[in-house]
C-alpha cells in the first residue's frame, strides 16, 4: 500500500505554467485597469495553470467530509464531548449542518466518509471505511500503527480519484473529529519546528486555562514520540488523526487526476503541509479558501506559502471555508468567459490607443 501512495504521488503533473501566462494575457485585455480584480486575478491564473485552459468552467464540485474520533480528548483537550463527532456526522447525513446548506448553495456534492468514528453507525448515503474506534490517545500511545496511518491515505486517495473518474472537477477539504486540533497542532509542531504555545488555538472554544492545559498536553505527547519532521507518515502515527490522513490522501489523490483543491480551516491545512512534505509538486493545486480564526491557521498557510481569499473569523470545519469560495471560483469563470476585451469594446487602453 505504500507502493500506491508512491505511485498516485508521483502521478501528479507539474501544473500548466504555459496556460497561466495565457490567462494573465487575457486578463489584461479585459476592460478593466490590469491588476484591477485582485486576488480574483491570482485565482483566475491559478485555475488556469490548473486545468490547462485560460477560460475554465468547474461544473462539479466534491466537498469530502472525513470524520473521526481522538483518544486525546480524554486530557479535556476540547470544550465539547466526544460524542458530537459521530452526532454531527449523522447531521450531516441528514442534511442539516452548514457545510449541506452551504453546499447546496453552491452547487457541490457532499461525501461524509466514517474513517474513524467512535461506535457505529448505519446509513445508506455514508462512506464506511471505519479504519479503527478513533485514535489512541497521544498523551500516553501512538495514535495509530503504521498500516493504519497508510490505509487512511490510501482510502482518501481511492475516494478522490474514483470520484474524479465520476467526473468531479474539483474538490473542497472537510473534517469533523472533537479533539483535531490537538492533533493538526501536534502534527504542526512536529512538520514545521514551531511550538505548542505558537500553533495551539482554542478550537471549539476553549478558556485561557483549558488553551494552557492544551498546550501543555501537546508539549509532553511531542517529547514522548519525538515524532520525525521529514517523515510524514510517522508524524501521523504518534501524533494524527485518521482523517487528517484521510485528507491527505484526498488531497495527493485529487491533484493525480488534475483536479484543483480547496483547503478549508486549519485541520486541512495541516493535512496539505503534511502531503506537501510527502509531495512538493502538490502546491500547485491547493488553493486557499479562509484564514480561519484558529491561531495555527496562518502558520500552516505561511509554511505553505498560501494567502487565503477570505477572512471571516470562520473556525467550523467541515468544509465551510472552502466552500464560501466556489462563490468566487465560479464569478472568475464568468469574469474570463464573458468580459469584454478593450478592443471587442472598443475601450481606449492606458495609451490612449484604441485596438482593432
Ligand atoms: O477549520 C477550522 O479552522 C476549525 C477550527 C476550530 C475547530 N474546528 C472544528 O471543531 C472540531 C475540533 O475542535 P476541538 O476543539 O474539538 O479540537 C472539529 O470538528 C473541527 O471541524 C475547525
Ligand atoms: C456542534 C459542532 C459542529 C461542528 N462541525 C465541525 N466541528 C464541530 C464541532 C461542534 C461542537
Amino acid at each position: 500500500m505504500e507502493q500506491f501512495i508512491r505511485e498516485v504521488s508521483e502521478r501528479i503533473q507539474p501544473v500548466h505554467l504555459e496556460a497561466g501566462r495565457a490567462a494573465q494575457l487575457h486578463l489584461d485585455q479585459l476592460t478593466k485597469p490590469p491588476g484591477s480584480l485582485g486576488m480574483l486575478e491570482n485565482l483566475a491564473v491559478q485555475l488556469a495553470c490548473i486545468t490547462g485552459e485560460v477560460k475554465s468552467v468547474i461544473h462539479r464540485k466534491t466537498v469530502i467530509v472525513m470524520a473521526a474520533d481522538h483518544g486525546v480528548c480524554a486530557e479535556g483537550v476540547s470544550a465539547f464531548p466526544q460524542e458530537v463527532t459521530q452526532q454531527m456526522l449523522l447531521n450531516m447525513l441528514s442534511g442539516g449542518a452548514a457545510i449541506n446548506v452551504l453546499s447546496r448553495q453552491a452547487g457541490a456534492d457532499v461525501l461524509c466518509v466514517d474513517i474513524g468514528v467512535k461506535g457505529n453507525m448505519d446509513h445508506p448515503e455514508l462512506l464506511n471505511h471505519k479504519i479503527r474506534q478513533g485514535t489512541g490517545n497521544m498523551a500516553r500511545e501512538q495514535a495509530m500503527t503504521r498500516e493504519q496511518a497508510v490505509q487512511a491515505i490510501v482510502t482518501g486517495m481511492n475516494i478522490a480519484i474514483e470520484a474524479a473518474d465520476r467526473g468531479s472537477q474539483l474538490f473542497v477539504t472537510g473534517e469533523m473529529g472533537i479533539g483535531n486540533t490537538t492533533a493538526s497542532s501536534a502534527m504542526l509542531c512536529a512538520l514545521t519546528g514551531l511550538s505548542p504555545e505558537e500553533v495551539t488555538g482554542r478550537g471549539t472554544g476553549l478558556t485561557d486555562s483549558e488553551l494552557k492545559h492544551k498546550a501543555a498536553v501537546i508539549r509532553e505527547a511531542l517529547a514522548l514520540h519525538q515524532p520525525d519532521g521529514q517523515d510524514t507518515i510517522d508524524v501521523l502515527i504518534k501524533v494524527g488523526g485518521l482523517e487528517i490522513a484521510g485528507l491527505v490522501g484526498v488531497i495527493l489523490g485529487a491533484a493525480s487526476q488534475g483536479c484543483p483543491v480547496v483547503l478549508d480551516g486549519f485541520i486541512s491545512a495541516v493535512a496539505a503541509v503534511a502531503a506537501y512534505t510527502m509531495a512538493p509538486q502538490v502546491k500547485g493545486y491547493l488553493i486557499g479558501s479562509h484564514m480561519s480564526a484558529e491561531k495555527g491557521h496562518r502558520l500552516a498557510l505561511a509554511k505553505l506559502g498560501i494567502r487565503p481569499l477570505l477572512q471571516l473569523d470562520m473556525r467550523l470545519g467541515e468544509g465551510t471555508g472552502g466552500v464560501m469560495v466556489l462563490h468566487m471560483i465560479d464569478a472568475v469563470s464568468h469574469l474570463m468567459n464573458e468580459m469584454a476585451t478593450f478592443s471587442s469594446a472598443r475601450v481606449s487602453d492606458s495609451s490612449g490607443n484604441i485596438s482593432l
